[in-house]
């Protein structure tokens, strides 16, 4: 005979006994609960001054019996359905009310969080007989941010609730599921995202429609996102008590397996976030790591990317336990597979100490490649910028090659040197690197340093900025403030305004140039090869006629380093 469930102190023998016989009733096919059943529960309930429920199955048998106290009853442990399951639980809670009250936010979370069948409430009058009945289920047409999860109704009676629970939830699984027939396939994840505006709202947004854009070429369908006003970061959870039971809910609503964090998460935070909401938390760097992992194709990059999810997940590994584990499988857990995790903290610090050894070797024998190179008195040109700004384009219309272009955050990881040739015989070696974004998590500028430092050997920097981004200029603060922090803001610079077929004054782009003129950059559009005769000529400026300011600002003609 199963357990009685629930607050059963105090409870006497005669009450106890007729408790655990609830569970030989049974429930015909067809009704919610019978009137017998509906009056044993009610019965009880007055006799004890406790509240009964019991967990009913499609098959009309009592699965649990559950006392509580007056105000409420606490379910056993069900455990949480398969994160995107569009299945109910099987179950239907049918329980006692002491007072005349509608379902509580309680029973109503019951219901959402462990995907009941339906929730039923009776009222037990005081002489012990079954009153009101109130009864809510899961909404499928639920959507909104505000949106109730869930429909009530309600009867005077049992005798008055004409309502079939099984036909009910064949119905409602049949809704959930035409409703998520459309998602996509092949995605990696089914995720909710989560800001902090802690800086105002502009900020918050802005930052949070760049996530969504990480998001999506991380190969994450994004349900839904949400920003939180706060003063602070809860030191435990990030956002607000009230905040996190609203995702879950709303997780459960929109079937969601991940929440993603535009806000780095501790090892701490990351563990109670994932004990709360049983779901994959990852936070901004781990999505930008993994994109990298994606994107890593050369040895040294691959090399360079695994150093910077090992620095990154070292800490980590304090305290391994299941949540840590949620964390690290998928997406955010690419590239030194989950066995590698596995192992101990001292030989992930093994590893990172052979990957920077290889790292440093490599990047040696680049630079005594790179002296030993005949001198061709050949100027370097580096093209860096945000993310996504059109760099490889601007690469591949210059110099007519095919480096890979995509609409995608961080398509380009390994640099690439073209030569471009100008008139009157003269050549510049021309590089395409990896983007920048704002956060670049300091574990990949330490990784890729060796990359980025190369940057160093340019004679000039042509910074390409997305003029139809309206957010350009915090990327290029973002992008300048990344140069400073690599002692690279002595390097001549010009900036270049692409995409300025996409802005006002057609393929002219008027505003672009507007905006570049103001400051002294270049308006282009490297799809459509607007402005390219331009840019040639003050590169053509720059380099040459404008030498010797260049050389006086430390950069020296004299040292120029063909490609590598
Ligand atoms: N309309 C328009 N789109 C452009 C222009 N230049 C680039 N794009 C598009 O912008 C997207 C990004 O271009 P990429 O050249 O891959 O950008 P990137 O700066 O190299 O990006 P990462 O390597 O990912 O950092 C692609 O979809 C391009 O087709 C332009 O002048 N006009
Ligand atoms: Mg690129």
């Amino acid at each position: 005979m199963p357990a009685i469930r629930g607050n059963i102190l105090g409870l006497k023998p005669n009450q106890f006994k007729r408790l655990e016989a609830t569970y030989r009733r049974r429930v015909l096919p067809g009704e919610v609960v019978s009137p017998e059943l509906a009056r044993h529960l009610t019965e009880l309930s007055v006799e004890t001054g406790r509240q009964v429920g019991v967990l009913i199955n499609r098959r009309g048998d009592i699965e649990h019996v559950v006392v509580g106290d007056a105000f409420k009853l606490e379910l056993p442990e069900l455990g949480r359905l398969r994160a995107g399951d569009t299945r109910l639980r099987g179950l239907r809670l049918v329980h006692t009310h002491l007072k005349d009250e509608p379902l509580t936010p309680d029973d109503l979370t019951d219901l959402v969080l462990l995907r009941l069948d339906l929730v039923c409430a009776i009222v037990a009058q005081p002489d012990g007989m079954p009153g009101k009945v109130y009864l809510g289920h899961l909404d499928p047409e639920a959507t909104g941010a505000r949106a109730k999860y869930w429909k009530t109704q309600t009867a005077p009676g049992l005798h008055a609730l004409e309502l079939d629970p099984v036909a009910l939830a064949d119905e409602l699984e049949a809704a959930f599921g035409r409703a998520t027939a459309g998602r996509e396939v092949a995605v990696q994840g089914r995720a909710l995202l989560i800001g902090v505006a802690l800086e105002g709202r502009a900020a918050a947004e802005a930052s949070m429609e760049e996530l969504q854009e990480l998001a999506r070429t991380a190969g994450i369908q994004v349900l839904d996102t949400s920003i939180q006003n706060r003063n602070q970061i809860d030191p435990r959870y990030v956002i607000g008590q009230g905040k996190l039971e609203e995702l879950n809910l709303r997780s459960m609503q929109l079937f969601a397996d991940m929440l993603i964090f535009d806000h780095d998460l501790t090892p701490a935070q990351a563990r109670h976030l994932a004990d709360q909401t049983q779901l994959k938390v990852l936070d901004r760097t781990q999505l930008i790591l993994d994109i990298f992992a994606q994107h890593a194709h050369s040895a040294e990059g691959r090399l360079q990317v695994e150093l910077a999810q090992l620095r990154y997940r070292l800490p980590r590994l304090a305290q391994r336990d299941e949540g840590l584990s949620r964390l690290m499988g998928g997406i955010g857990g690419r590239g030194p597979g989950e066995t590698k995790l596995e192992v101990d903290r001292r030989r992930v610090r093994d590893r990172i100490n052979m990957l920077e050894k290889r790292i440093d070797a490599l990047s040696a024998s680049r630079q005594v490649r790179r002296q030993q190179r005949v001198r061709h008195d050949v100027p370097v040109l580096s093209i860096v910028g945000y993310t996504n700004a059109g760099k490889s384009t601007l690469l591949n219309h210059l110099t007519d090659s095919d480096v890979v272009v995509e609409n995608k955050l961080f398509a380009t990881l390994d640099p690439s040197s073209r030569r471009l040739r100008f008139p009157r015989d003269r050549e510049v070696i021309i590089t395409d690197t990896v983007g920048f974004i704002r956060a670049l998590p300091r574990t990949l500028v330490s990784a890729f340093r060796a990359t980025l430092e190369e940057l160093s050997d340019a004679d000039l920097l042509l910074h390409v900025v997305d003029a139809s981004d309206p957010a350009y200029p915090l990327q290029i603060e973002a992008v300048e403030r990344i140069l400073r922090d690599l002692d690279l803001h002595e390097v001549p610079r010009l900036l270049v305004f692409n995409k300025s077929d996409l802005l006002e004054g057609g393929a002219g782009g008027h505003l672009a140039h507007v905006n570049a003129q103001s400051r002294h950059g270049i308006a282009i559009s490297a799809q459509t090869g607007e402005g390219m005769t331009d840019l040639l000529l003050r590169i053509e400026e720059l380099l040459w006629q404008e030498g010797k300011s260049l050389t006086a600002s430390g950069q020296s003609f004299q040292q120029e380093h063909p490609p590598h």
